[in-house]
Parts: structure tokens; sequence; C-alpha cells
């Protein structure tokens, strides 16, 4: 009979958020050590005991690139299989790594050097950025950037084989990752942060303590982003992903926040985001500038250009991160709701009979879809939790002038979003769903498969719990059909990758469902 600690520690490492890094991590390490292995190692009860002590040191043959961006490894010379996780390291590669966390049937390690380096992916050359291998942002520069194009491929093929339980027969066809105009320099928001040093925290937490002293001459805090596999904030001067104008202010915010941290009762997050000058004036789109300045207020507001579109919005709301793939990522998106715009008459007569005039845009933020789209469309309505964005997005729709009534943006659940639009028609119908990490609800898709639109396309920062959901929408189509209660069932066209991340381990997957006749 196990401790009670260790009961607890044995129950945090098996219950694994579903959909997580860790959930990711824990699916791979099933399919390198083989299904048979796992339950032999679970059944014996040697599943949490790692043949690894704490900062080991070890030699490793690299076998595979994790879908969270670390290469994978089968520790070597055991007499039971167990798999070690190391960052920037690649399939083929053989490294040094040191141990510093042990999980179920895998342990983390540091990476410490190559010593036999896969040429064919590694040029160091490529890395742009002086925290590379400390800072815990972007694994992937030091490959060339078609092969971070494929990795991201490959992400999203090995997502829909794992997470969506569709059979291989309905395995997506994954077109290959569209690239993102720019691959530095691209990050229109950071988010920098410090920890009150020690000694700080502990001084204000006296109520009876006099003011603090400013931090001697010398004495400093780290402000940055997390070291690499830690919580330790490793101090970032600057940052080769964001833009321009927010690394010319990253110097003088530290300086600012370095002079007053006395005056901070707890670490802080920063902001650091990327706006055009946003003119006095209120609503005239006349007075436009083409003038960048970084906004730091949390609450202040941002404005961002997308083709000739204007967006503003409150500094600390959702806004895609990358501009430059904004245009090609709405255009992807105009074509598969629209795909007979770029084909012969006799394909679009086979696709589809007529050009959708109607477009729910769910989880639509600051109404970057439907704002950009609003041309295509006769009537467009938009949902989204946050009261904030909902504003922001009306207030976009009259900034672009829209033609008052064209588009309603409410507040609420995404779900609610089928009830408010009984008079839309679903085959004259386009639906857009770009939810948060966490994906959708399944009482969000059992409204969805109501509805019945005759295009859903599905935008995702998360493509395993868009498998996940789309896997479920899929199943419960094709159950209407096989219970003789619905003639039709949505088929899934195609998957892309976006890679709106450049550096990094992250994709954007974009889905395209269509709405056939089951015998089609
Ligand atoms: C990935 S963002 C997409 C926003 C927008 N489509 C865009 O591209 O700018 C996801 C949005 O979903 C919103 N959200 C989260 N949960 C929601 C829910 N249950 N119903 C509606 N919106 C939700 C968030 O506030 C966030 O703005």
């Amino acid at each position: 009979m196990l401790a009670k600690g260790a009961r607890k520690h044995r129950r945090k490492l098996v219950n694994i958020e579903p959909y997580s890094r860790d959930d990711v991590f824990w699916h791979e390490v099933i399919s390198l050590l083989g299904q048979e292995a796992v339950d032999k190692a679970v059944d014996d009860g040697t599943d949490l005991d790692a043949p690894f002590s704490f900062r080991e040191e070890l030699e490793l043959d690299i076998q595979r690139l994790s879908s969270n961006g670390e290469g994978l490894a089968i520790a070597p010379g055991l007499k039971r299989p167990w798999v070690i996780i190391v960052p920037f390291s690649l399939p083929g590669e053989k490294i040094r790594a040191r141990i510093y966390r042990n999980a179920r049937l895998h342990s983390y390690a540091d990476f410490l050097g190559v010593e036999l380096p896969n040429l064919s992916m590694r040029d160091m050359s490529r890395v742009n950025c002086k925290y590379f291998e400390e800072c815990g942002g972007c694994q992937y520069q030091m490959l060339s950037y078609e092969n971070q194009l494929d990795v991201k491929r490959d992400v999203v093929v090995n997502a829909y084989g794992t997470f969506s339980g569709l059979p291989s027969s309905l395995a997506p066809i994954v077109l290959p990752t569209a690239p993102s105009p720019l691959q530095y320099g691209y990050r229109t928001k950071i988010t920098p942060h410090f920890d009150a040093p020690v000694k700080l925290r502990r001084h204000q937490k006296k109520k009876s303590a006099p003011v603090p002293e400013p931090l001697p001459e010398g004495k400093t805090v780290a402000i940055g982003f997390n070291k690499v596999g830690t919580r330790e904030v490793l101090d970032i001067e600057e940052c080769p992903i964001a833009t321009a104008v927010i690394n010319k202010s990253l110097g003088p915010l530290r300086k600012e926040i370095l002079s007053k941290l006395h005056t901070y009762k707890k670490g802080v997050s920063l902001l650091l985001r990327d706006s055009l000058v946003i003119p006095e004036g209120g609503i005239d789109t006349t007075l436009t500038s083409d003038e960048h300045v970084c906004v730091t207020n949390h609450r202040g507001k941002v404005r961002e250009k997308v083709s000739d579109m204007l967006f503003e919005f409150n500094a600390s709301s959702f806004f895609q991160n990358n501009n430059s793939v904004l245009v090609p990522l709405v255009e992807y998106v105009k074509e598969a709701i629209f795909p007979f715009s770029s084909t012969t008459d006799a394909e679009a007569s086979t696709k589809q009979t007529s050009a959708p005039t109607h477009l729910v845009d769910a989880y639509c933020g600051a109404g970057l879809f439907s704002i950009m789209l609003s041309p295509y469309f006769q009537i467009i309505a938009g949902i989204e939790l946050s009261s904030e964005s909902i504003m922001a997005a009306t207030h976009n729709s009259q900034l672009n002038n829209l033609p008052t009534g064209k588009v309603t943006f409410r507040a609420g659940d995404a779900a609610h979003i089928f009830e408010t639009v009984p008079d839309f028609p679903p085959a004259g119908t386009a639906v857009i769903i770009d939810p948060p990490r966490k994906g959708c609800d399944e009482n969000f898709l059992d409204q969805l498969l109501e509805f019945k639109s005759a295009t859903v396309v599905y935008v995702s920062c998360n493509v395993h719990t868009q498998a996940r959901d789309i896997g479920m929408l899929l199943r419960k189509s094709a159950n209407e059909v096989e219970k003789g209660v619905e003639t039709r069932k949505y088929s899934l066209e195609s998957v892309r990758g976006f890679d709106l991340f450049p550096q990094t381990a992250h994709v954007e997957s974009v889905a395209v469902l269509r709405l056939i006749q089951s015998d089609a």
C-alpha cells in the first residue's frame, strides 16, 4: 500500500489533462514504446519507477520530433523501455542530456550538446537569437524554413491520427503548411514578466514595514520569458520574432520597471503591443497613419490594419499575433467558402449550386473574419464570450463603414448563435469557428450539426482539440445517416496548417468541412 504522499504523486502523474501538452507527450510515449510494453509496465507497477536519478547525464540517440517541438529518445541500455524528452535535439542526432524530471514511462532532460548532428536538418548559422537554447520560446531556429513547414504538416497529420478517433480510411488530406510572409520580426505582442525579488516580497508582506527603498545600484531582477523547462525567468533584452517597434520599446520599459521595482508587491506580466497610431477624432478612416507605436498600457487601445480594413481593440484583448499572415489566412478561408470562384463553371456546378450569402462567425473576437469577409456576404452574425471584444467588433464594423444592419455581433457563449439566426438559410450559410485552445464544447457541436450549414471552416491554434472536435462532429453526422434521420453528412475536405508562429513548434490549423449527400 502506497503512502498518502506517494498516492497523490501517482495520481498527478497518471491523471493528465486530455489534449494538453503532457497528453501529447504521453501518446508519443505509447507510440514509441508500443502499447504492449506500456500495458506491461502498468501491470507490473513499474510505469512510475524512473530508472534515472535527478541530474543524471546520458548520451542519447534521438528518434523522433515530438509535436511539442522536443526530440524523443528511448533510453539506452535498460531492461525496461523508457522515453527521454530533450529540447533543441533533432531526429538522427546523438546528443548529451541531463535528467531534471521523471514522469510516467518518460523523463525530461536538459539539452547539453550535440555529439553527432543531423546535418540534413541542423544548421546553427540560421539561429538568430542570442537566447537560443536558454529561452523556452523558439526551438526551431536551426531548421530551414521549408523544414519547419514540413515538420508542422506532420504535427497536423499526427494530431488527426491520434486524437480524432477517425479510422485511417477517413484520415484527412493534409495540405502543405502555408508559410508566414515574415519569419522574424512578426510578433505584434509579447508579454515578458518578472518576479518581485524574494527580499522585497517578504518586506512587503509585513504591514508595519517601512516603504521599501529602490534596489541598490547593480542589483537587478530578470525581466523576460521562462527559461526552457522551468518557471525561472530568463532576462531578455530583445526578441527577434517580435516587431521592430516592440524591440525598440523593450529597453526603455525594462529600465523604467527596474527603477521602480521596489513599488511592486508581486511579479507582473508586462504587455508590449505593436499598434498603428490612432489619430484623435473618433471614427474617421480618412485619419489613418502608417506610423507604429508600442502600447504598454493593458487598458490602452491598439489599431491594426489587415489589407485595407482597420481593427481597434483593447491592448489586453485577443487579436492574432502575426499580422503578416492574416491576409493569406483570410483569403484561404474565403476560397474554402467560395470554391467556385477559382474553379471552372463545370467544376463549380458539381461542387455546390450557389454561393453562400450568410456568414456565422463563432468565437469572433474583434471581428477579424466577419469584417474582412463582409464584401462577400449579405448578412453576417458574430458571437464571442468577451463583451469587450464584442464592443470592439461593433466599433470595427463602423470604423470600416460597413452598412448598418449587415453585421450583428453578440456577446455570449458560441452555442447560442444558432438560436439567434432563425432566418439564416442553412444551405446558403457558411460557418467559421475559431475557438480558444480548449476547442468547442459538445453542446456547440450539437447545435452546429443541427443547423447544417453547407460549409464549415474550423480555424484553431490547437490542432489536437480541433482533431477531437472534428472527429466527434463527423461521427455524430454519420450516425444521423445510419439511423435514417438524415441523408446528408459532413465530410472533411481538407486540413491545412498555417504558420502563424515561425521558429516555434506551434501551428494554426484550418479544416474545411462540407455537407454532402451521404452516397456522394
Ligand atoms: C482564438 S480567438 C479567435 C478570435 C477571432 N476569430 C480572431 O481571429 O481574431 C478565440 C476567441 O473565442 C472567445 N471565446 C472563448 N470561449 C468562448 C465561448 N464559449 N463562446 C464564444 N466565444 C468564446 C475568446 O474570448 C476569443 O476571443
